[in-house]
């Protein structure tokens, strides 16, 4: 009997790949294994696999596996499941789910390597030009891949030309298929099993007696292990008993101590037995009844608790429910959010049982949380991590915790699969039959319709966590400030009064300015009038080259006006001010101020964050200016007064979601301010006070903003009410590129009811050479959004039949937002 495999690869076709097999191969294959195949010409691949059979593929002649990598399968029959289901949702292959989903260290790689002998004699003038270009190559690069070299000489076939230089020895080859993950290993040592008992302890330091640098190292080894169970490195006994490596070494080899390697991340630690959780107050406690009772029914459930209630406490608790039961426990964050405040505040009450896993952590450590929750060793119980820590390997998952589940950021947008982690993690919860709570003081419109509806169950908190008052809001309009000339710079007197006496009282300040700087929207500097769509309710955008407004979304555009539509004054601006300005002026205006920023130029690098972070918590700045990375659930303790230098451009952001996201920011940002006794004070700064928005964060009245967000997107047909799906295409030619999409929207209008916007150009309408445009596709809820998506398919299948179509890329973002 003829045996097959069908095995997905991490490339974005549609299909998995059928290769055959040995029956010993068939017998030792499980699903999930990998293996390494033979794929076109001359490339190797990782693949998983997905099924064993006995069906030959109809089209062509399966090729045999390479290899078979793996002793048990890395990924489970869940994992596969939900990637399916990543994939259909979100229109893209399995292969693309896989190649995101797994460390990049596991999909192994073979290349044929080619590198200089460093020890020959080279006569240059010998070399043939050919030979010269690979010979000079090899100089700035110690190692060449053959594609490269064909590059390099601008030749297919290349082998020629290397079996010259190989025959020359100049050059030798390395065919290498590797495994990029080493796990560290470190060396402790015990004392040799011949030695256990007291009296052959007696009798060797007896016998030692006359070697007293030995001794002492026995000794020492017995007094380490007297004061505690963890295992003892070499290094940490060299350092105790005072002693060299040598030594040492010449203990190991007379056998009386004993050597051995336990691979870093198994070292277990004790638990810190002073941090025990905290009592829960009365609102808490409700909360998490309420929570339990929704469990109870297998519901969704979303903590909807004011900035500062004690969530956090809530899921602390909730979290050690489940640990009891032995069960796994993922703590999902937007990876903005991951300080070390959060997981240090965590790790007191868990200590080692916690492992993180986000995109700033390096192959091996990703590839060791992955082998740990794969064999569900203890110190992986918690995860705590950003959206990709969904495709782990869990087996056994209790409870799933989504903390500030209204992030933007929770949706992947580049590369593909451009999934929402939190609506992945509520599918993943399904499967696994586990609990997921999402938390937010500022819910996303979605999740709370979904409560609105019975959908999700629900559980609040409406105070903060020792009765500290929600801060002061105070708004200044600065238009009105500007015209009493009470401002200076970007700052109205108002802030600059408070930020004064906090600095007398030596409290700290946090000044917030989100400058998106690729937006850019025409705003008018006499009454902050910016320009909207008639028929999209957004901000139009400002397109310098064509000197145009534009609706990104419709289409719809008009010539850049000479003055303000509102009041007729001629300053009109679309720069704006970012949070370097402010920064600059703050110094100029507070001299003696430490000041710091943070903002996306600040904080790259592995732990940058964190130092801004931890040298304001420990008060080694007075003013910290920042852009919404402030704003994600960060506690600090002296922190009295907020300033939101301007609101309006949250506002005026050209998107359906501008309000509601100015709403969360704002109240996020606010949340930062007087969160221990003395009540805090936030000043926003607008030019246009009035603003329903603003009201509603001053009051903290998230129920009407609720109410008229929905009424706009039942007005407008955005989600939640409708379902989009933004379809990008993307061409090096403009010409191709505008035909292309103009025959696919208008198969899409053919054949498809909904409503199709566009295509249209969005604000940075070309990148790297190549020119973007977008189609939207809106669709009611009614409609199966199943039918709709096999429509456009189909829709792509003729599109790339036409030939001169074939090279624009289609990609489609499902629940854009
Ligand atoms: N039951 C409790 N006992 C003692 N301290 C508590 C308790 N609950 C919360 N706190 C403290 O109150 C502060 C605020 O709590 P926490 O950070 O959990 O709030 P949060 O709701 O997560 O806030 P945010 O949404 O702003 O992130 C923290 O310093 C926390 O240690
Ligand atoms: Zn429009």
């Amino acid at each position: 009997m003829e045996y097959f495999v069908n095995i997905v690869l991490p490339i974005p076709l549609e299909r998995h790949f059928t290769y055959s097999i040995t029956p010993d191969e068939a017998k030792i294959l499980v699903p999930g294994m990998r293996v390494s195949v033979p794929f076109g010409k001359s490339k190797i691949y990782t693949g998983l696999v997905l099924q064993i059979h006995n069906i030959p593929p109809e089209v062509y002649e399966a090729k045999e596996i390479d290899q078979i990598l793996d002793e048990f399968p890395i990924v489970n029959p869940i994992q596969l499941q939900h990637w399916e289901w990543v994939a259909n949702y979100y229109m893209c292959t399995l292969g693309e789910v896989m190649r995101s989903a797994l460390p990049s260290a596991f999909l192994l790689e073979s290349e044929t390597l080619i590198l200089r002998n460093t020890d020959a004699d080279v006569d240059e003038s010998q070399l043939k030009d050919d030979e010269f270009l690979v010979f000079e190559a090899l100089q700035h690069q110690a190692v060449l891949k053959v594609h490269e070299v064909s590059a390099i000489v601008e030749r297919k076939n290349v082998l020629p030309i290397l079996n010259r230089l190989l025959d020359k020895n100049i050059i030798y080859l390395k065919e290498e298929v590797y495994e990029q993950y080493k796990p560290k290993l470190v060396k402790y040592v015990k004392l040799g099993k011949e030695y256990l008992s007291d009296d052959a302890l007696e009798t060797l330091l007896e016998s030692l007696s006359r070697a007293p640098k030995q001794s002492q190292v026995v000794l020492s080894l017995f007094q380490l292990q007297g004061n505690s169970q963890k295992p003892i490195s070499i290094t940490d006994l060299e350092r105790y008993s005072n002693s060299s490596k040598a030594v040492v070494k010449a203990l190991i080899e007379k056998e009386i101590l004993e050597e051995y390697h336990i691979r870093k991340d198994r070292v277990t630690y004790d638990l810190d037995e002073n941090s025990s959780i905290k009592n829960l107050n009365e609102y808490q406690l409700k909360a998490l009844k309420d929570i339990q009772v929704s469990f109870k029914e297998d519901k969704v459930t979303l903590l909807k608790g004011v900035t500062s209630s004690g969530k956090t406490e809530v899921y602390v608790k909730l979290i050690s429910e489940y640990l009891e039961q032995g069960k796994q426990i993922l703590y999902l964050l937007p990876e903005i959010a991951l300080t070390t405040q959060l997981i240090t505040r965590l790790q007191e009450y868990f200590g080692e049982k916690i492992s993180v896993f986000h995109s700033k952590y390096n192959i091996q450590e990703r590839v060791e949380v992955w082998n740990n929750v794969l064999k569900k060793v203890g110190k992986a119980q918690i995860v705590i991590g950003a959206r990709s820590s969904l495709f782990l390997p869990f087996k056994d998952l209790g409870l799933i915790i989504v903390d500030e589940e209204h992030e933007g950021s929770f949706k992947q947008f580049d590369p593909a699969p451009r999934y929402h982690a939190r609506d992945a993690a509520i599918v993943l919860a399904n499967l696994h039959r586990s609990n997921i709570l999402l938390g937010s003081a500022t819910p996303s419109i979605e999740s709370y319709y979904n409560v609105h509806h019975g959908k999700y169950g629900f559980a609040e908190i409406n105070r903060r966590f020792g009765n500290v008052l929600m801060p002061d809001m105070e708004l200044v309009d600065f238009k009105e400030a500007l015209r009493k000339r009470k401002a200076k710079g970007h700052f109205s007197e108002r802030l600059l009064e408070e930020i004064e006496e906090s600095l007398v009282n030596g409290e700290q300040i946090i000044l917030f300015q989100n400058r998106r700087g690729f937006a850019p929207v025409l705003e008018c500097l006499t009454c902050g009038h910016t320009p909207q769509c008639s028929n999209c309710d957004v901000t139009l955008t400002y397109h310098q080259y064509k000197k145009q407004l534009r609706c990104h979304y419709c289409g719809y555009h008009t010539a850049l006006p000479e003055s303000c539509a509102a009041c007729g004054s001629p300053d009109l601006d679309t720069k704006g001010f970012g949070t370097e300005q402010v920064e600059e002026e703050v110094r100029t205006l507070f001299p003696d101020a430490k000041v710091g920023r943070m903002d996306l130029d600040t904080t790259r690098g592995k732990h940058a964050y964190e130092k801004i972070i931890t040298s304001f918590e420990q008060q080694e700045m007075d003013i910290l200016v920042g852009t919404q990375m402030l704003t994600k659930g960060l506690d600090f303790r002296n922190v009295s007064l907020v300033g939101v230098m301007n609101a309006d451009s949250l506002l005026n952001f050209p998107d359906y979601r501008a309000h509601e996201k100015t709403y969360q920011m704002l109240t996020q940002v606010s949340g930062r301010a007087g969160r221990t006794q003395k009540r805090g004070k936030v000043i926003i700064q607008s030019y246009n006070p009035y603003h329903q928005i603003l009201k509603q964060v001053t009051t903290g009245d998230y129920d009407t903003m609720y109410a008229e967000q929905i009424y706009e997107r039942e007005q407008y047909k955005y989600p939640p009410i409708n379902r989009i799906i933004k379809i990008t295409f993307k061409h090096k030619n403009y010409n191709t590129l505008n035909e292309a999409a103009e025959w696919f929207s208008g198969a899409l209008r053919t054949n498809f009811g909904g409503t199709v916007l566009g295509p249209e150009f969005p604000p940075i309408s070309r990148i790297r050479n190549q020119y973007l445009k977008n189609v939207l596709v809106k669709i009611d809820k009614r409609e199966s959004l199943g039918r709709t998506k096999r429509n456009i398919k189909r829709i792509e299948k003729s599109f790339n039949s036409i030939s001169m179509y074939r090279s624009v890329r289609v990609i489609y973002n499902v629940d854009h937002i």
